[in-house]
């Protein structure tokens, strides 16, 4: 019987579904959502219902029958730091998804929805290779403050598939190239891939990093303490300043870059000087690095939804070209990754992990 596998990738920015017969697609999709609509949610687990209804609504619309299924893969949240790997969404899983026990993010959503869909007709849910995989070389994970361990939260998904997608076009194995993966997308997290392990990234949901879309990556500690004591903001509307409602959104109150390279097409010079700025940070991520390989870096790689700007990809290279060839995987490979760790358990071709 063929296998057909319905993946589900919530971003901060979007979901994007992807419908899989035996690997080939069948279809994708990418509903957008605009941050005026997610900021009517305290909660991210409260974004539920609404993606939940685009889901349903979306694959009425192409008459998929949920009974024709035969797993539904989430793109995994913040759960416990986990080896990499395909995890059936169990109840432990669910419940530390829903607390939110390593934090909030949109990816929190992916088992949930999976588990929510493949319930209804008594199937398998899946996650893959969640945000929480961890391979950080000690030395990493030491923030000059005891008691603050650095954590790797990032894009594991999608900087590992076109990593490994790298290593496949030129000849080479994943586990013998060293590469600084840059994934641009609602957050950016930066990465180096060495011996097919992430040694080093910028935590892309805490303050960590470039800013972003709609994060502020990391901030003047001073000036930020002082603005936590001294305004009048609740716990979690200075999380909601940091995550959700910071860098782009905050300087332009967007956080689609698409609409900002409109405006700079109009002649806005404010919208100019931000997208400039957040190359700028992206770039300085990316050389502070290329020290952890000793400057040796076969290639650097920029993907995800900014990596179709043509005009925020040339202000990077501009700048960090003298480090490496640079290879450019606009998007992600996020659903069809999805959709393979799920094959390979259906099949077994691989061991379903057990979370808890
Ligand atoms: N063609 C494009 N040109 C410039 N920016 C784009 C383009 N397509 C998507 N983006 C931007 O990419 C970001 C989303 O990237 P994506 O990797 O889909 O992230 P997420 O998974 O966080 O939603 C958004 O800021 C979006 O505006
Ligand atoms: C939690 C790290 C992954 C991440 O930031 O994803 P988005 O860019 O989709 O928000």
């Amino acid at each position: 019987m063929s296998e057909m596998i319905l993946a589900i990738n919530p971003g901060s920015t979007s979901s994007k579904l992807g419908l899989y017969k035996e690997l080939e697609e069948v279809f994708v999709e990418n509903i957008s959502h605009s941050s005026k609509e997610l900021n009517e949610f305290e909660k991210i687990t409260d974004q539920m219902d609404l993606r939940l209804s685009y889901i349903l609504e979306f694959l009425s619309e192409k008459e998929i029958k949920l009974g024709k299924l035969s797993a539904v893969v989430g793109r995994g949240g913040l759960l416990k730091s986990v080896p990499g790997g395909t995890y059936a969404v169990n109840k432990k899983m669910v419940e530390d998804l829903k607390i939110g026990i390593q934090g909030e993010h949109a990816s929190n959503l992916g088992g949930l929805l999976a588990k929510a869909i493949a319930d209804k007709t008594n199937i398998p849910a899946y996650i893959v290779d969640p945000v929480v995989v961890d391979e950080l070389q000690p030395e990493a994970r030491l923030s000059g403050i005891p008691e603050l361990e650095r954590a790797s939260i990032f894009h594991a998904l999608n900087q590992k598939a076109v990593a490994r997608k790298y290593a496949k076009e030129n000849n080479l194995n994943y586990e013998d190239i060293t590469v600084i993966v840059a994934h641009l997308g609602g957050g950016i997290s930066v990465g180096i891939h060495k011996k097919g392990k992430v040694i080093d990234v910028n935590d892309a949901l805490s303050g960590e990093g470039p800013f972003s879309p709609n994060r502020s990556g990391g901030l003047p500690t001073f000036d930020f303490f002082e603005l936590c004591y001294n305004d009048d903001y609740s716990y979690s509307e200075i999380k909601k300043r940091l995550v959700g409602n910071g860098g782009v959104v905050a300087y332009l109150g967007t956080n689609d870059m698409r609409e900002v390279e409109k405006r700079i097409k109009t002649g806005d010079k404010k919208a100019e000087l931000v997208f400039k700025a957040m190359a700028y940070q992206t770039a300085k991520e990316i050389a502070s690095l290329s020290p952890v390989n000793k400057g040796k870096i076969d290639a650097i790689i920029l993907t995800g939804g900014i990596a179709y700007s043509k005009y925020f990809i040339e202000h990077v290279k501009e700048l960090v070209k003298f480090i490496a060839p640079i290879k450019i995987y606009p998007g992600e490979e996020e659903l069809k990754s999805l959709a393979s760790g799920a094959y390979r358990v259906l099949k077994g071709e691989e061991q379903v992990k057990k979370y808890g």
